[in-house]
């Protein structure tokens, strides 16, 4: 019988692959940095899956090895994006296959220590929750694109947040209030519109800029009528300040702290009940007026 199936989109690539890179710098300060590293392949395959030939095929293995291979190749401290960027070349330019290779990486939050108020040599902690995270994509043409962001950055502000005037019908219980406490594990990712002088500097500075525009000035704050109004803030704090940035895609889980009664007194607005199942889900885009492709 003729089959009716027809092979359509098809990609392979290696998951989580664990790199711990250290440059050991001629004044004695180490550089160091933990990656997880995803990369896949879009390849001109088909005959592996339709014939069961596995001629020309870049094994997963093999990807794997190149993760190391091209940590080690970078000879003094970059930034994740110059890494994944010479991960993705390296594969279309040494596979001739490979048409597309994208690129994912994870960066801990390893942080330099000081001890006695002086920046340690070689001392590192992992202190901050969230991850750097980037997802290159480098074509054999030698166009690229490049998303950077961060995952899972823990905030919390204690008051000037409230939610009022949503729609209220027969399934309706929650109260309106204009005083609760807002918290989030905010992942962003945006995408730059050309190679950055430095990515680290810019990274830095973006993450700086989507704090305080979630925090507001340190002795007012901002008032949040909504976790959809702050998060709209954010990005746009981040298109009007960063021409290099072309659009930005929060998610920001709204992590409840429920006010808590306890017994034989008043919740005053001090003791809360924190949750994170269920939890709401916003998420948005964010873009520059023309020129985005979301
Ligand atoms: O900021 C909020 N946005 C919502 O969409 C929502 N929904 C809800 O129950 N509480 C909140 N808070």
């Amino acid at each position: 019988m003729k089959s009716e199936a027809t092979l359509g989109r098809h990609q392979h690539g290696k998951s989580r692959v664990r790199v711990g890179r250290v440059w050991r710098m001629a004044d004695g300060k180490n550089v160091f940095v933990e990656y997880s590293v995803n990369t896949t392949l879009i390849s001109a395959m088909e005959h592996s899956y339709e014939e069961g030939s596995n001629r020309g095929m870049t094994a997963t293995d093999t990807q794997k090895n190149m993760c190391y291979y091209v940590a080690q190749q970078m000879k003094s401290p970059c930034s994740v994006e110059e890494y994944a960027l010479a991960l993705g070349r390296k594969f279309v330019s040494e596979y001739p296959l490979v048409s597309i290779a994208i690129i994912e990486v994870e960066q801990k939050p390893w942080k330099r220590v000081s001890v006695q108020g002086e920046s340690h040599n070689h001392g590192f902690a992992s202190t901050g929750t969230e991850s750097r995270t980037t997802k290159v994509e480098v074509h054999r043409s030698g166009e690229y694109d490049v998303q950077s962001g961060f995952k899972e950055l823990r905030l919390c502000k204690t008051t000037q947040s409230g939610y009022e005037g949503y729609l209220r019908d027969k399934y309706t219980l929650l109260p309106e209030t204009r005083e609760r406490l807002l918290a989030s594990s905010v992942t962003c990712t945006w995408r730059y519109r050309s190679i950055a002088a430095s990515f680290d500097e810019e990274y830095e500075a973006i993450k700086e800029r989507i704090m305080e525009t979630f925090f507001g000035p340190p002795k007012t704050g901002t008032y949040s009528p909504s976790v959809q109004k702050t998060l709209y803030e954010m990005g746009e704090a981040v298109i009007d300040n960063f021409p290099s940035v072309d659009w930005v895609l929060l998610n920001m889980p709204n992590l409840h702290f429920n006010p808590l009664h306890p017994v034989s007194s008043k919740f005053d607005n001090d003791v809360y009940f924190p949750t994170s199942e269920p939890h709401g889900t916003i998420e948005a885009v964010i873009k520059r007026k023309q020129k985005s492709k979301l």
